[in-house]
């Protein structure tokens, strides 16, 4: 090979370190160099002297001697010199067989033999210049093909653990491991995108070990592994070799327990900071313990920026999915609410009963707080509820409304929760629960005194994190959801009785709101008559003006036990019945004093007139009452002497008015 003159000039402007402790050698090597137009940038007769310089100034070449002042040798310097991706020639005299099987493993780029020629100094750095230059090249290359195939290995259409499996094998060539854990931690999407390990078996060969196969493996329960998980010090990307890699051990029980069980000894760990606040790691464990180097973790931070956008635009499609799938549950629950629902505009009332609840409303509306409505049946809950919702931030959102009392209770969970497919048989689709589809708006959980016991503490914990975790999922989503409950029970006595948990009470109860009966608030009677009147009549397509004269008094000597629900059916029928623009009341409302029930009644729709059969029925469950000492359920109980369900007795003594406990 010649030299030729392009090249020299190229050359010429490369600098060279010189690591030589014989003076008169270094200083030949200085002279062939200087003259053929190089930049030395240094002399060093140690290794220790080689770093100093080579960190203050990063050469283009190394010359190398082998054997050099102190304890160190040139090829000690060759390995670091590698890791910083500084080429290097050895010249050196030393040629024995041992020395050069050394000098191998460093991969140089040249050996010149002492004594050496000028020329043969000056064809070797020419070689080793070429040689970098096309590794160089041929690393971007490679580079270049890998980030490609990793990209679209995560992104194809393939189920998650296969593209790992994917991603783990095309960095197996690069950055040897036995042991690789990938996937997203910590992050909102967990449950999708959330991280497995490959164990490596053979040469191509690998076992999947998902988090509840390494506890099968280990014996570890979840709530130990939980604990253990929260002992991981935050990781940085670190190379953790040997005795660092054993005393990184010790602080985190984790990995000790991965070490142990695998038989590892290394470790590289490069996290990526996701956008959605989450963390998608790579983390290789090498079962030798010297094998990570600082190259490997420059090739993770060369394919970071990539690693990392992919990763976010997993996250946004999958972000973008849940959404639409959100909205067309919300578009169907919206639907249902339409056709089934009243019509929620106006709250009519003024008593100073009333404001005091508009004024609770106004205050608790803006803030984020869990709101517990209280008040006997018909008395406007569920319109309360809708006015926190709609005078909150939170308006332009859904406003999902469950009924606790009348889920199946074999679906309550899924109904809540969602379920993933195939959870259990009949969930032959995926489905997102009330509580997720509440995201970022209002949950309404009507007839909270109802929810069973059973599910109690998983309501409670949703109250408590502010996440879920679907029937058959494989970790908690979190959410965003205001919460309002509301009930026609005493709570208090609902615990006393060992039917409500107080924990859950007290969770709920941060901002209670008691809607007093319409009983209590007389002044606000005739302007709800007048307001269901109008809303009938225009239902009708009748002109109806006004009530008469008795049909008013009987209102206001009724003591209303189905509050305002009982009052707009009695208009309602009343209307329908109706000749002339004012109506009068279809049957005589019993007064106060001659009520049968000292209790309000719940649904009560015709609560005038205690017909004979539904006397005989309210008598026949008293009566069973009585013999249960007012006990429900159990062996025992009124329910089982009667031959019912006992959510039927409780549903039929709400609507005949039958007080629970005397
Ligand atoms: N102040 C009010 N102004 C106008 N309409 C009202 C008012 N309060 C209640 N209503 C109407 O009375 C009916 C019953 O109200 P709502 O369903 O909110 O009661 P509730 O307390 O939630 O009943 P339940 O305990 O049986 O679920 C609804 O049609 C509602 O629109």
């Amino acid at each position: 090979m010649s030299i030729n003159t392009t090249n020299q000039i190229q050359l010429s402007q490369q600098t060279i370190l010189i690591v030589e402790d014989e003076f008169a050698v270094a200083n030949d090597l200085r002279q062939i160099l200087e003259k053929a137009g190089y930049r030395v940038s240094g002399i060093a007769f140690t290794v220790a002297k080689a770093i100093e310089l080579k960190n203050q100034q990063k050469p283009d070449l190394v010359l190398l001697d082998i054997l050099l002042k102190g304890e160190q040798t040139g090829i000690d310097l060759a390995k670091i010199l590698g890791e910083d991706n500084i080429p290097f020639v050895y010249v050196s005299a030393n040629t024995n067989s041992s020395i050069l099987e050394e000098v191998k493993t460093t991969q140089p780029y040249g050996f010149i033999i002492k004594p050496f020629r000028e020329k043969d100094v000056l064809v070797a750095l020419e070689i080793a210049h070429y040689r970098h230059a096309h590794s160089i090249e041929v690393r971007i290359r490679q580079e270049q093909a890998l980030q490609i195939a990793l990209t679209d290995a995560l992104s194809g259409n393939a189920p998650w653990e296969q593209r790992l499996l994917k991603v783990a094998r095309l960095f197996q060539p690069y950055i040897p491991f036995d042991y690789f854990i990938i996937g997203l931690e910590k992050d909102q999407f967990v449950d999708a995108y959330r991280s497995c390990s490959f164990f490596r078996l053979g040469k191509d060969e690998y076992q999947t070990i998902w988090t509840e196969n390494f506890l099968q493996m280990t014996g570890l329960t979840t709530e130990k592994y939980q604990a253990l998980r929260e002992k991981i010090p935050d990781s940085t990307e670190v190379i953790l070799n040997g005795d660092e890699f054993e005393e990184v051990c010790h602080r985190d029980p984790l990995k000790k327990l991965i070490a142990e069980t695998f038989s590892l000894q290394s470790n590289l760990v490069m996290p990526h900071n996701t956008a959605t606040n989450g963390t998608f790691f790579l983390c290789f464990f090498s079962r030798q313990p010297n094998i990570y180097l600082k190259e490997h973790l420059h090739l993770l931070e060369r394919l970071r920026p990539s690693l990392t956008l992919t990763v976010d635009r997993l996250m946004a499609f999958d972000q973008i999915q849940r959404l639409s799938e959100q909205l067309d549950q919300e578009n169907k629950y919206l639907l249902e609410e339409v056709k089934t629902s009243a019509n929620f505009e106006e709250i009519i009332g003024e008593s100073s009963a009333l404001v005091n609840v508009f004024k609770s409303i106004s205050q608790v509306a803006p803030t984020d707080y869990t709101v517990l409505i209280l008040g006997e049946t018909g008395t406007g809950k569920e319109l309360i509820a809708r006015a926190v919702h709609n005078r909150s931030s939170r308006k332009g959102k859904a406003l999902i409304k469950v009924n606790c009392a009348a889920l199946p209770p074999q679906l309550i969970e899924s109904e809540l929760f969602g379920h993933e497919k195939g959870s259990f048989t009949g969930a032959t689709e995926k489905r997102i629960g009330k509580f997720e589809l509440a995201h970022g708006g209002t949950i309404f959980l009507d007839e909270i005194g109802e929810l069973p016991l059973e599910l109690q503490p998983k309501l409670l914990r949703v109250l408590q994190e502010r996440e879920i975790e679907r029937v058959g999922g494989k970790g908690p989503i979190s959410l965003d959801v205001r919460i309002i409950a509301a009930t026609n029970r005493n709570l208090h006595a609902e615990i006393s009785a060992g039917r409500f948990r107080s924990d859950l009470f007290y969770r709920l109860n941060v901002f209670p709101i008691k809607i007093p009966a319409l009983r209590e608030r007389s002044e606000d009677l005739m302007p709800l008559a007048i307001h269901f009147l109008k809303k009938v009549s225009k239902k009708l397509g009748k002109n109806l003006t006004g009530i008469s004269d008795s049909s008013k008094q009987q209102m206001l000597n009724y003591h209303w036990p189905g509050n305002i629900r009982e009052l707009e059916h009695l208009l309602e029928r009343a209307a329908i019945m109706a000749t002339s623009p004012e109506i009068s009341l279809v049957e005589p409302l019993i007064p106060v004093s001659s009520s049968t029930s000292d209790q309000p009644a719940s649904e009560s729709p015709s609560p005038q007139i205690v017909k004979p059969h539904i006397k005989a029925e309210k008598d026949n469950i008293i009566q069973a009452l009585k013999i249960s000492n007012f006990r429900i359920r159990g062996k025992g109980g009124a329910a089982e002497l009667l031959d019912v369900k006992p959510t039927t007795l409780e549903a039929k003594m709400a609507r005949l008015g039958i007080q629970r406990e005397r």
